[in-house]
């Protein structure tokens, strides 16, 4: 069995609220971006369950959360050991959620493979248990998210006539670090009502909250904000923690992005 796990981006990153436990409450718009990790599933016959990766320079550990998936599963469910092939294509430390796109996408195979008849439902109460990113790709459908970014609700946001392009700076954000650096505050604006407004007006009122002290901490990526906007983007934004910032055309666009920038990344027509 192969599985494409695609990338997201947020769009606007309210952080209002450290919570008891060390989480932050957020809200944020999670949207599905057409870049992808390839995933294949083999099931063994005997022997271990093995992880092979492919691509991206990763390094097929024990933490890796495709095998955290594959193990969550297995402490409840009888499963046969597999092999997993992952080429990775999504970088990592950057705010697109592959590792945990990596994370959804085994669970939702590992559900059909071993016709475990796991509901969506239940497939999001286990991702949650992986990362508050994973449940999103669960469903992988456009969701406004609040809580830690589990609970999620559907909504209307169609830019599928926009050209969206992602800009990777040369450095990696752990998520981690990133909300230790930020100060919660409540929102200043509707985020849902502020996605109604004219594309151009979004600039004023959908923020990501991690971008001051991201910025301040790597002014390379605030440089990547700039390019884009200077290259004709209608909106640019770091994504989640960072560090790739997306902007958004109103037309296909090809960059010649220098390489200190970063790399870019446009969107795949996979069909
Ligand atoms: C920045 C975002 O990508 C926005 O979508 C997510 O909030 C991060 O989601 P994620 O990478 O799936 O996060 P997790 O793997 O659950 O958590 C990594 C670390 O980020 C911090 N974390 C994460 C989510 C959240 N709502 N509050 C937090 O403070 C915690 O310190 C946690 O130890
Ligand atoms: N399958 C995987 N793919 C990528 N990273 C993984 C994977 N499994 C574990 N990791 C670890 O998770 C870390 C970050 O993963 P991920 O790509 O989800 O985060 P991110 O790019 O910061 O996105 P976000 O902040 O939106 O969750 C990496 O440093 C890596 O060591």
């Amino acid at each position: 069995m192969i599985a494409y796990a695609n990338a997201k981006i947020n769009i606007g990153l309210n952080i209002t609220e450290k919570r008891a436990d060390g989480y932050h409450s957020l809200e944020s718009i999670f949207y599905p971006y057409p870049i992808y990790d390839i995933i294949e599933l083999h099931p063994k016959a005997s022997g271990m369950t093995s992880l092979e990766i492919t691509g991206i320079d990763l390094a097929p550990d024990a933490d890796n959360l495709c095998l955290r998936a594959y193990d969550l599963l297995a402490e409840r469910y009888s499963l046969p050991p597999v092999h997993i092939h992952l080429h990775k294509q999504i970088p990592f430390g950057a705010g697109l959620g592959g590792g945990s796109s990596d994370a959804a996408a085994l669970l939702k195979m590992l559900n059909a493979q071993c016709a475990l008849g796991l509901s969506e439902k239940e497939l999001c109460a286990e991702a949650s248990r992986l990362g508050a990113d994973c449940p999103f790709f669960i469903i992988n459908k456009p969701m406004y998210a609040i809580g830690i970014g589990t609970d999620l609700s559907a909504v209307d946001l169609d830019l599928s006539e926009k050209y969206i392009v992602l800009i990777k700076p040369n450095v990696h954000v752990s998520t981690a670090e990133a909300y230790r650096g930020v100060s919660p505050r409540p929102a200043e604006f509707d985020l849902v009502d502020s996605l109604k407004l004219p594309l151009q007006d979004w600039k004023f009122y959908i923020k990501n909250d991690f971008e001051d002290s991201i910025f301040l901490q790597y002014p390379e990526i605030q440089d990547v904000k700039l390019f884009l906007y200077e290259q004709g983007a209608v909106y640019a934004s770091m994504s989640g923690s960072g560090s790739t910032v997306y902007g958004i055309f109103d037309e296909p666009v090809t960059l010649d992005v220098p390489d200190e920038l970063g790399k870019v990344y446009y969107p795949l027509d996979i069909g």
